[in-house]
């Protein structure tokens, strides 16, 4: 299989303006990190492979703005995403408060009801702290999401962040299964195919 992308994934990052969402894309994607990083306008969109165990993974990154007047989402946004990165900034107490209405309106909109979910405290790198990991691990847990700590600055936990939320999709039953590729008689070990297939994703 190696060499061979296996499933293309749409993954959200959502959350309030300022919390990093855009940071930490670009974090991930191009190892990169910008001071004055500007207010994502709409929706931004990035694309990266991700190798995974003997396999390749096309994530779909989408990005939103946190503003609402520059908030243009609409379902198509939500539509078909297997994944959600939640982030609030543990240096603002408020921003993990309001992950409660984005995880609402993830309910109300996503159309994949097994969806993986993420809350992800960044900003760990500053020194005034409102959000102590113990809090974040209970606003998790009470949500029932995966919870980690990052820093888009540092880079700490970003690749990891997304490692984990792929795992997870592919765990996830319903979400993405390769056999659907096999019950399609393709051979994912046939470099002939030279298909990028999609999984039911
Ligand atoms: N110290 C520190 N600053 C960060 C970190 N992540 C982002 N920032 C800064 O926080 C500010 C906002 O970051 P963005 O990535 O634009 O935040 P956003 O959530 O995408 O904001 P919107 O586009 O308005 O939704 C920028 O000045 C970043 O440089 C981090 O991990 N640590």
């Amino acid at each position: 299989m190696s060499g061979e992308i296996f499933a293309t994934l749409k993954v959200l990052i959502i959350g309030e303006s300022g919390v990093g969402k855009s940071s930490i894309l670009l974090r991930y994607t191009d190892d990169d990190f910008d001071h004055d990083q500007n207010l994502t306008i709409g929706v931004d969109f990035k694309t990266k492979v991700v190798d995974i165990d003997d396999g390749k993974v096309k994530l779909a990154i989408w990005d939103t703005a946190g503003q609402e007047r520059f908030r243009t989402l609409t379902p198509s946004f939500y539509r078909d995403a297997q994944g959600a990165i939640l982030v609030y900034d543990t240096s603002n107490k408020n921003t993990l408060v309001k992950l409660e209405s984005w995880l609402n309106e993830l309910e109300i909109y996503n159309t994949k009801p097994n969806m993986v979910k993420m809350v992800v405290g960044n900003k760990i790198d500053k020194p005034e702290r409102e959000v102590s990991r113990d809090d974040g691990i209970r606003f998790a847990r009470k949500h029932r999401t995966l919870f980690l700590e990052t820093s888009a600055k540092t880079s700490e936990g970003v690749k990891q962040a997304f490692e984990e939320l792929v795992r997870k999709i592919i765990e996830t039953e319903g979400l993405c299964e390769p056999s659907t590729l096999y019950n399609r008689g393709l051979d994912l070990n046939n470099e002939d195919d030279g298909h990028q297939s999609t999984c039911s994703c």
